[in-house]
């Protein structure tokens, strides 16, 4: 799979808001868009996701222009806030909704299979018939991302995943959602202001600023936690 964001424009009201964005996403690459608030990472994120229109420019996914296609049929992942999980069901039922509502998608036994691997991979094997409310905020967002991931997307969109989670809670989950994609071997593109989130997570790092790609870094390399130095105890002669 390869991905290519060539040139998108979009304005709202005579603003314009992405002023000629271009990325490319290599196969299984996860790129975190980093940048302040109102640098138009959203709006990039939902055009990608096929949520809205950019005025101009292309999304080429392997050499195919998907510009135009609409949302349902990109078939990419999505862990946004506005997607929350679906509360009156499970946990099972939520992430095998994708598969249930797939035209010509996989059979009742084999929904059943993926969604208990897919909750095996999440860590939490024995809770598919619980319902959100009775969920961890953590929990909640690791169930969101095996909903996401369970039809096997080409592409895991995630709007600021950890943004509701306790900074802890936030620290642990990193880790999870990085081998989780691996796992997965699907490329990712996450939003966040957070830099540290973005060093934690990405393989490449493209900074926005006013509606324009600045830069891309790599990222900064994980410092270990410091290590109390082990002092010989002074023996007394
Ligand atoms: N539907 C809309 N109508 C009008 N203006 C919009 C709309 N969506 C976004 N904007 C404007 O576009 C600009 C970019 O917004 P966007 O949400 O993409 O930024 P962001 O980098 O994701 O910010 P944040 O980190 O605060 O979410 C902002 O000035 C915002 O007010």
């Amino acid at each position: 799979m390869s991905f290519d964001i060539h040139d998108i424009r979009k304005s709202f009201g005579g603003t314009e808001v992405l002023r000629g964005v271009s990325l490319s996403l290599q196969k299984g690459e996860f790129i975190a868009l980093l940048g302040p608030s109102g640098s138009g990472k959203t709006s990039l994120l939902n055009i990608v996701a096929g949520l809205a229109h950019a005025d101009a420019g292309r999304l080429v996914m392997d050499g195919r222009d998907i510009t135009r296609l609409p949302a349902g049929q990109r078939h990419f992942g999505m862990v946004f806030q506005s997607y929350a999980l679906f509360r009156h069901m499970t946990v099972a039922e939520n992430i095998g909704f994708g598969l249930r509502v797939m035209k010509n998608g996989p059979s009742r036994s084999e929904i059943a299979m993926r969604v208990r691997e897919l909750l095996e991979m999440i860590e939490l094997p024995d809770l598919g018939a619980r319902y959100p409310a009775q969920l961890s905020g953590g929990q909640r967002q690791r169930v969101a991302m095996a909903r996401a991931l369970a039809p096997r997307p080409q592409l895991l969109l995630m709007d600021e995943p950890f943004s509701a989670l306790d900074a802890e809670v936030r620290v642990a989950l990193r880790d999870q959602v990085r081998a989780l994609q691996r796992r997965a071997g699907v490329g990712a593109i996450m939003v966040t202001h957070d830099r540290a989130e973005a060093d934690a997570l990405a393989d490449r790092i493209a900074i926005m600023d006013q509606g324009l790609i600045t830069r891309i870094e790599t990222p900064a390399p994980v410092v270990a936690p410091a290590v109390t130095p082990v002092v010989a105890p002074v023996v007394a002669p």
